[in-house]
């Protein structure tokens, strides 16, 4: 049975996240943390990596799929519902906020007569490759290998056969089984263990707490308060970073090489995520990241990074998980990334977009902050004219890539911006200068006269959706017919049924790689912002709402859709596209961003 990336939902209690399918299987989770290893991996694999089914029993080898699936309100508590011939079945899934060891909690709930349920648990440590021991204490089952083990709590009688630990059980109408799953170190004693009924009310009431901020008042206000959540739960609480998803090698191409990991803290993808944030009214979530920053790239300036672990590591060693068969069998399973040694000038520019508008919407200013800065902005005045890798992280060679100099332009103009409306001291004639020199010599390298478009590099003829973003940074007016001609040429050679590639992937010119991808879905949302700015709103309606229906039943967005396949692909949920779709949501609604005070 085929599980699409869209069968999948998230619960997760901002320091980890698991996948729940549509049949009731937790088929992905990494315990303590977003970047440990997994014990559920079956994502990237099969049952034997591990996973945690609770669902109807079925005569058959297909498992139910659920009849619907909600959250709970503006929660992150899953409910998947089954109607079958002899009842309906509820089951409540979500990760309390953590207060000693991780959890994951399951009440199966009775809806209507009487459903015959099944469970079956394997926990397999190291991403699906350690078997543990288990045995019983204290009337729990604790699973135990290397550095790891979890206990499970529940009233219902679990046996071990197989090399599985299974459970059938009746539920009737009003009545509530619960499942509590703790990890902790295997040289700990056993952890606290929550009453799931607690849990549920705490995790509901935090919920709305966090909820009870939120400051979006435009039109889809449901679907900008699900992408808000999705990026609050990828958040990472102890130390304020923000993981770009909570998965790695779900494929970009069903059955190809681009597959990564997407468990760390890019600045390029925090920074966005966190200016979301902000235009949703987090202003706590703005402080914790700026502190995490701080901490993170203190040192030279040449040694920043593009992207780091969750409590600011920097080695993320690359390696693959040969043992995992794949996504559909997408192989590599990488662990760990690569790009981390690249050299992406774009960052540069995004740190000190997202610092400006943190300062803008009120943010206190920190005297660290503004010394990093300015060390960030010397290190710009150096390398912003070497080539880099750029905001698609490119495995070719680097080039003089547009989108890099366009965010190059965008640190130095923040820096202006700072100093002229805000107070900060510093060299804002030099920066003055820097910042025009870039602009003219984007405009002279970078535009193509002929086909009336900016390039994705320097003389190149190729393009790069990420140009998109020309408008927003104010680098030049919505209405001046370079941008103009720049969105036209996307629409006309970037667009493949209804949606836009980030650059054109034949013949793996641009990124080094072979195969292709989908659909780049913060891409179609950048076209969405374009397009309302330079005033054709009906048609940025029109691809918003197409944007929409790509979500799946539970409002979630992977990286990419393939419309070969009609299907979602790559890591899952995403923060870059749910970012773009509130920043489009809040365009089209008319409030004002980019560039001044946010306020949705
Ligand atoms: O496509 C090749 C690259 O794909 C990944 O990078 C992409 O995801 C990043 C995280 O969301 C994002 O910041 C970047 O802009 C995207 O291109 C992968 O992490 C890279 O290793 C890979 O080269």
């Amino acid at each position: 049975m085929i599980m699409r990336i869209e069968d999948y939902a998230l619960i997760g209690d901002m320091q980890s996240g698991a996948l729940v399918g549509r049949d009731g299987s937790i088929d992905w989770l990494c315990l303590p943390r977003f970047d440990s290893p997994a014990c559920f991996a079956a994502l990237l694999g099969d049952e034997a990596n591990g996973h945690w089914l609770i669902g109807p029993a079925s005569p058959g080898r297909d498992r139910p799929m659920a009849t619907r699936r909600r959250y709970r309100g503006d929660t992150l508590i899953l409910e998947t519902e089954w109607d079958t011939p002899t009842g309906t079945v509820r089951l409540i899934d979500f990760m309390p906020p953590r207060h000693t060891a991780p959890d994951v909690v399951r009440i199966v709930e009775g809806v209507a007569g009487s459903v015959a349920m099944n469970m079956e648990l394997r926990v397999r440590f190291d991403y699906g490759r350690i078997v543990p021991w288990a045995r019983r204490v204290d009337g729990h089952l604790h699973a135990v290998g290397g550095p790891d083990s979890v206990w499970l709590s529940s009233p219902v009688e679990v046996v071990g056969r197989g090399l599985a630990h299974r459970a059938r059980f009746t539920v009737s109408q009003g009545h509530r089984l619960p499942f509590v799953l703790a990890w902790h170190p295997s040289h700990e004693s056993l952890p606290p263990l929550p009453d799931a009924f607690t849990q549920l009310t705490d995790t509901e009431l935090e919920w709305a707490q966090w909820m009870s901020r939120f400051r979006y008042s435009g039109r889809w206000r449901d679907e900008v308060a699900r992408s808000a959540i999705t990026l609050k739960a990828l958040t990472y609480d102890p130390t304020g970073a923000i993981v770009a998803a909570p998965t790695t090698s779900l494929p970009e191409d069903i059955g190809g090489v681009r597959n990564w990991d997407y468990r760390y803290c890019w600045l390029r993808d925090a920074t966005m995520t966190l200016e979301a944030l902000l235009t949703c009214g987090y202003a706590d979530e703005a402080r914790a990241w700026r502190e995490w920053l701080l901490r993170t790239i203190a040192g030279r300036p040449q040694d920043l990074q593009i992207m780091y672990g969750l409590a600011g590591e920097r080695r993320l060693f690359e390696w693959e998980a040969d043992w995992l068969a794949g996504y559909e069998g997408s192989q590599p399973v990488r662990i760990g990334n690569a790009a981390v040694n690249q050299l992406q000038l774009d960052v540069y520019g995004e740190v000190m977009s997202a610092l400006h508008l943190a300062a803008e919407a009120g943010l206190e200013p920190d005297p660290h902050a503004w010394a990093i800065e300015r060390k960030l902005l010397d290190f710009l005045e150096s390398n912003w004219q070497e080539p880099d890798e750029g905001l698609w992280e490119v495995r070719g060679p680097r080039r003089q890539f547009v989108h890099s100099k366009v965010m190059a332009w965008t640190a130095f103009d923040r820096a202006v911006r700072l100093v002229d409306e805000l107070g900060r001291r510093g060299p804002v004639a030099k920066w003055r200068e820097l910042r025009d020199r870039i602009h003219a010599e984007v405009c002279e390298k970078g535009f193509d006269p002929e086909r009336n478009t900016f390039t994705g590099a320097y003389g190149s003829r190729e393009l790069d959706a990420a140009l998109l973003i020309i408008p927003q940074t104010g680098f030049l007016p919505p209405d001046d017919p370079r941008v103009i001609g720049t969105i036209e040429a996307v629409q006309r050679e970037l667009m493949r049924d209804g949606f836009v590639l980030r650059y054109p992937t034949e013949g793996g010119t641009v990124d080094g790689l072979p195969g292709h991808e989908g659909a780049f879905l913060a891409c179609s949302f950048w076209l969405v912002e374009a397009l309302t700015m330079i005033g054709r709103r009906d048609e940025a309606v029109e691809l918003f709402e197409r944007l929409l229906d790509l979500r799946n039943d539970v409002g979630l967005y992977s990286e990419e859709y393939d419309p070969r396949y009609k299907r979602l692909v790559g890591n899952f949920p995403q923060a870059f596209s749910h970012v773009p779709m509130i920043h489009a949501a809040c365009a089209l609604s008319g409030t004002i961003r980019r560039g001044s005070i946010v306020r949705c």
